[in-house]
C-alpha cells in the first residue's frame, strides 16, 4: 500500500468510526497512537524484535474498533501499549486528546482504571462467586457497601446473570464465565473497553452473544471498545472499524464494509478470502454436484454499494448458490446463477452496473 492509500483509507477509518459514534459524541474514551515503536529483547540470541513499527491509529471515542493479524502481528502488543501494559520506546499514547507517557505512577492507575481488559482465559476466583468476583475490584478500592451492591447489582443484570449472582465459577459455561469477567471489568465504569481475543475460547453462538453484550454496552454505556482478534468473522459482526496489523505495521485500515468488500492490502484479502470460503475454487466446489442446465456458469460478487439485480445482468439467470450478508448495512456477497447470455454479454452489463462478475467453468454434463 502506498503511503497516500495508508492516509486514506486511515482518513475512511475515523470517518465511519466518528459516524457511527455520532456527530455530537464525546471525546470520551478517544484514543490516539502516534508513532508507537516496541522492541523486545529476544528469548534466544542476541539482538531485539520490533514487535511494533510506528503505528499510527485513530480511534474515536464510543466506536467499537477492531485488530485483526496473523499471530505474532503485534495485535496483543498495540492493545497493551493503550493501558500502557506496553511502555513504547518511543512515539505517543493520547486518551481524550491528553498525552500519556507513564512517567508518574498516579497518571498509570488513572489510566487503568479508564481502561478495562478482558481476555481469552477469564481469570476468575474459583472461590467466589459471581457477586464476589464482581465486587472484588470495588472493594479493593474502599468503595462503601451500599454503593458496591448498587453497582455490582446493576452490572451483574446487565450481563444477565442475576439469577446466578451467588453461583461458583466451576458451574458457569465458558460463555457465563466470560459475561462475569466483562462486569467485573465495567465495575470502575471505564471509557475504553479492551478485548484480547475474548471470544476465542468459545463456541460460535456463544461468540455471538457476547459480541452482543459487547455491542450493546458500547452502545448503552458509551464506552469505546478496542478488540483485538485472528477472526474475520468477530470483527464483521460488531466493528464500525478495523485495522490489519502485520509484521509490526498497520497495512491497511478503513470501515468494516469496505475493507470486506474492496480490500487493498494482499494479506486483508487473504484474510477476508478465508473468513468468507468464497474463493473461486471454493464456489465451484460447493455447486460442482449440480447437473448443468444452461450454457454458461458466473460468479456476481457484490461489494455492497450496487443493488443486486441478477436479471440485469442476464434476463434467463437461474440461482445455484450465494451467500449474502449486510455488514454494517451494506449487503455483500456473491450469487452463482446459469445462464444461455454469452460471457462477454454478460461482462458488459456488469461492468455498466458495477458488478464484479466471473465466468465459472460448467461441470461436464454427465454422461447418459
Ligand atoms: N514480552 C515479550 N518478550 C519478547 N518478545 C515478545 C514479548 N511480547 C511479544 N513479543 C514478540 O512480539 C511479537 C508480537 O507479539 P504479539 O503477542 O503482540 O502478537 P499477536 O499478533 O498478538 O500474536 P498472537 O495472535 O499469536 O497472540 C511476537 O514476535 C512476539 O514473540
Amino acid at each position: 500500500m502506498s503511503p497516500s492509500d495508508a492516509d486514506a483509507s486511515a482518513a475512511d477509518a475515523g470517518a465511519d468510526a466518528s459516524a457511527a459514534a455520532g456527530a455530537s459524541a464525546p471525546a470520551r474514551g478517544s484514543i490516539r497512537l502516534e508513532g508507537i515503536r516496541k522492541t523486545f529483547r529476544r528469548v534466544r540470541g542476541a539482538g531485539e524484535h520490533t514487535a511494533l513499527d510506528g503505528i499510527d491509529l485513530e480511534i474515536p471515542g464510543g466506536s467499537i474498533f477492531g485488530v485483526i493479524g496473523r499471530s505474532g502481528a503485534g495485535k496483543s502488543t498495540l492493545l497493551r501499549t493503550i493501558n500502557l501494559l506496553a511502555v513504547p520506546d518511543s512515539g505517543r499514547l493520547v486518551i481524550d486528546g491528553e498525552a500519556v507517557d507513564g512517567s508518574r505512577r498516579s497518571e498509570v492507575a488513572g489510566l487503568r482504571r479508564r481502561t478495562s481488559m478482558i481476555f481469552q482465559h477469564f481469570s476468575l476466583l474459583a472461590s467466589k462467586t459471581v457477586w464476589e468476583n464482581v465486587a472484588l475490584p470495588l472493594k479493593l478500592a474502599g468503595v462503601p457497601t451500599a454503593e458496591i451492591d448498587r453497582r455490582v447489582a446493576d452490572l451483574v443484570s446487565l450481563v444477565g446473570l442475576a439469577d446466578l449472582a451467588h453461583a461458583f465459577p466451576a458451574s458457569l459455561s465458558g460463555g457465563q464465565k466470560q459475561r462475569v469477567a466483562i462486569a467485573r471489568a465495567l465495575v470502575h465504569d471505564p471509557e475504553i473497553l479492551l478485548s484480547d481475543e475474548a471470544t476465542s475460547a468459545l463456541d460460535p453462538e456463544t461468540t455471538r452473544s457476547i459480541l452482543e453484550l459487547i455491542r450493546r454496552i458500547n452502545r448503552e454505556r458509551g464506552v469505546t471498545v478496542v478488540l483485538i482478534t485472528h477472526e474475520m468473522s468477530v470483527v464483521e459482526s460488531v466493528a464500525d472499524a478495523i485495522a490489519i496489523v502485520d509484521a509490526g505495521r498497520i497495512i491497511e485500515q478503513g470501515p468494516t464494509w469496505r475493507i470486506f468488500s474492496a480490500p487493498r492490502h494482499p494479506v486483508t484479502a487473504e484474510l477476508v478470502r478465508s473468513a468468507r470460503h468464497d474463493s473461486r475454487s471454493d464456489i465451484e466446489a460447493s455447486v460442482a454436484q449440480l447437473p448443468p442446465r444452461a450454457a454458461h456458469r458466473y460468479v456476481a460478487r457484490f461489494d455492497g454499494t450496487t443493488p443486486v439485480d441478477l436479471g440485469a445482468l442476464a434476463a434467463d439467470a437461474r440461482v445455484l448458490a450465494g451467500s449474502i450478508r449486510p455488514v454494517q448495512g451494506h449487503s455483500q456477497g456473491y450469487a452463482v446463477f446459469e445462464s444461455a447470455a454469452a460471457a462477454a454479454d454478460v461482462a458488459e452489463r456488469a461492468a455498466r452496473l458495477g458488478v464484479v462478475i466471473e465466468a465459472l467453468d460448467p461441470p461436464a454434463p454427465a454422461r447418459a
